[in-house]
């Protein structure tokens, strides 16, 4: 068990708000951006392919978001509602913005790297009289992620959704997805991911990002960065370390550690998202801590085995299978 308490009478299960862009995933892999001429297209966006993730593992999910007036919104509208994903909070910019774009590069398994384009993105536009309360309201579980905090208005969107989710109880998890093209200086996102982390019961971070978060203290420890958030709203608090695994922490003072899979790497980003989709599923499941991020890592694994995040997004029964065939040392890397 886990000591989340998700509302029982809701609609949907779980709703995100956030980046919806486009992955151009470079289809020639083993090499520098500069060596490549061909690019697969994809929808991205770190809180939407955590939502693809939720939606294949057969939840009730919607998105608040924005996208461009253009066929590449169009594209990703498209891709959400063929995933089941409630579009009717996605509103279309009209203002000429655009759509964001991540090349990216796989110069080998273990050094991947985002070439971000989002300049005038459309998706941080979206304002707060654009966010729907009901929505929010029957939801069992709001996502936020950090870099829709980056710029007004949708830093302010992104806090009205807050207010909105604490108004009428609904759990909130906070994916960190630090981006740090998308910000000013670290002093300012450090400030902005602290308000937000504040009022959230969930959240997810590499140690990185929290020694962002934590850049005006002086330690920075696993143990010292959860506790912090326990003062708050937080319930759990995992940190991610990559290949060495994951670790959660809880308000009683207990952790829990997970392994990682072993997996056949082609590109190591998407990690995060599928193991954020995984694990925040295996909490709304009511399973423990350790089945839950083991879900997760392995939803991980089968995500940066593949070409792409959104589309390698996989369903339970295929995780459930990835961790049977680990048990039986079917997967040797
Ligand atoms: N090379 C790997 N092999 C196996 N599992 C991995 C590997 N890298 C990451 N994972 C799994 O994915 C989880 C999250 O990965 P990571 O800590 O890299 O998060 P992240 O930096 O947010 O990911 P992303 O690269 O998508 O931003 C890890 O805790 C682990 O379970
Ligand atoms: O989050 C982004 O904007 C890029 C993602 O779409 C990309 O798939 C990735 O980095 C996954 O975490």
């Amino acid at each position: 068990m886990n000591d989340i308490a998700f509302p029982a009478d809701r609609s949907l299960d779980f709703t995100a708000i956030g980046r919806l862009c486009i992955d151009l995933n470079a289809n020639e892999i083993n090499r520098p951006m500069e060596e490549t001429s061909t690019f697969t297209k994809y929808v991205g966006g770190s809180p939407a392919n955590i939502t693809i993730g939720m939606s294949r593992f057969d939840l009730k999910t919607a998105f608040i978001g924005k996208i461009a007036n253009d066929q590449m919104g169009r594209f990703i509208r498209d891709y959400l509602e063929k995933n089941q994903i409630d579009t009717s909070n996605v509103v279309n910019d009209y203002t000429g913005a655009v759509t964001g774009l991540a090349f990216t590069e796989i110069k080998s398994p273990t050094d991947c790297s985002i070439l971000m384009y989002r300049d005038n993105v459309a998706d941080l536009l979206l304002t707060p009289s654009e966010v729907n309360e009901e929505l929010i309201a029957k939801s069992k579980l709001l996502l936020i992620s950090g870099t829709a905090l980056a710029q007004s208005p949708s830093r302010e969107a992104v806090f009205q959704a807050l207010q909105y989710a604490k108004k009428h109880g609904t759990v909130i998890a906070f994916d960190l997805d630090y981006r740090p093209y998308t910000w000013k200086s670290q002093e300012e996102t450090a400030v902005y991911y602290n308000l937000a982390a504040e009022k959230c019961d969930i959240i997810l971070g590499t140690r990185e990002e929290f020694d962002m978060m934590e850049c005006f203290e002086q330690e920075h420890s696993d143990h010292s960065t959860a506790s912090r958030w326990f003062n708050h709203s937080a319930q759990i608090v995992i940190i991610k370390h990559g290949k060495e695994g994951s670790i959660a922490y809880t308000k009683d003072g207990a952790s829990h550690r997970a392994k990682s899979f072993p997996a056949k790497v082609i590109k190591t980003f998407g990690a995060g998202d599928s193991y954020a989709a995984g694990f925040l599923y295996g909490v709304m499941q009511g399973w423990t801590l350790e089945k839950s991020m083991e879900f997760g890592s392995a939803s991980a694994c089968i995500v940066i085995s593949s070409h792409s995040c959104s589309d390698a997004m996989p369903r339970a029964e295929q995780v459930h299978d990835y961790i049977a065939r680990c048990e039986r040392g079917e997967i040797v890397v």
